[in-house]
């Protein structure tokens, strides 16, 4: 069992103790992050883009998550890691439960699903079968070519209701933690306050529970666009170790992110 669980993330929401979450893919990174203090990492669907130079994560597959989980778990025992489920691996209950537990068999703690209302009978379903459950509201990339690009998501009031509604429905059907990309940092505040499960930002401001970022916007090596959200920490840092940590400091002092970070 990992040293972080969903009771310890549920426990830091309520004192108020800010969450830290990085995305990793590897051994070697997954054990870094945790030894410098990194509450959770992410085998995000991100490697598409950063690992493998796609223009989105929609090429991605189950077994591509599963195969980096496999090498993020032996990075480190004691770490707590969410896998993303891939674009069209959760298009009913039933695919979704044979992929989750694909992932959980790989070493995951738990798996994110990127939408809203629509995801509910999965999500309960996913959490019957003892398999922990993460949200993902706003800019949810899998449906960038529905949203036209990657583009701030929920800056209209009746979209803003309506995320503050799904992340509601995700939470009664058992998610047990949110993420939340790109939006407006009021809405972020509103929905984090409207659950009691954990909500990561990333791009969402400082009125979250905890900050999610890319590991290679971090050190500022991602290939392309690096997001206005993002930050380099190894510039100012000088090593990676030192850069986690500043990460990790900054997140819990609300230093990260600042005003420049946000999108209003
Ligand atoms: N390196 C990297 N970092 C990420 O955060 C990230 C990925 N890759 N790949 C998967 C998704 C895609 N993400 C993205 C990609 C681009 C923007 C972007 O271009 N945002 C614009 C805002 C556009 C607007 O104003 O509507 C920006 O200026 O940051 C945002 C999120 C977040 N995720
Ligand atoms: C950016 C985070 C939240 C993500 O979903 C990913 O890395 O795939
Ligand atoms: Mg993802």
């Amino acid at each position: 069992m990992a040293k972080v669980s969903v009771s310890t993330l549920a426990k830091k929401k309520q004192q108020g103790e800010k969450i830290t979450a990085l995305t990793a893919y590897d051994a070697s990174f997954a054990k870094l992050f945790y030894d410098n203090g990194v509450d959770v990492v992410l085998v995000g669907d991100s490697l598409g883009m950063v690992l493998q130079g796609a223009d989105d994560t929609l090429s991605v597959t189950t077994e591509e998550i599963a195969y980096h989980t496999r090498s993020v778990r032996a990075g480190s025992r004691d770490l707590f890691v969410v896998a993303d489920m891939p674009f069209m691996s959760y298009s009913n209950p039933a695919q979704a439960c044979e992929n989750a537990a694909t992932l959980m068999r790989s070493g995951a703690n738990m798996v994110k699903l990127e939408g809203g209302t629509w995801l509910t009978e999965s999500i309960k379903l996913l959490t019957q079968q003892g398999i922990p459950v993460c949200g993902h509201l706003g800019l949810t990339p899998q449906s960038v070519h529905v949203f036209g690009g990657f583009k701030i998501q929920g800056r209209e009031e009746q979209q803003a209701l309506q995320m503050i509604a799904d992340a509601q429905a995700l939470e009664s059907a058992g998610a047990q933690m949110l993420v939340i990309e790109c939006i407006p940092s009021n809405l972020a505040k509103r929905i984090t306050e409207a659950v009691n499960i954990p909500v990561i930002g990333i791009g969402a401001g400082k009125e979250v529970d905890g900050q999610i970022l890319v590991m290679h916007d971090l050190v500022g090596i991602s290939a392309g666009y690096i997001p206005k959200f993002s930050k380099n920490f190894l510039a100012e840092t000088g090593n990676m170790q030192d850069a986690v940590k500043k990460f990790c400091d900054d997140v819990k002092s609300g230093a990260f992110p600042g005003t420049e970070h946000e999108f209003n």
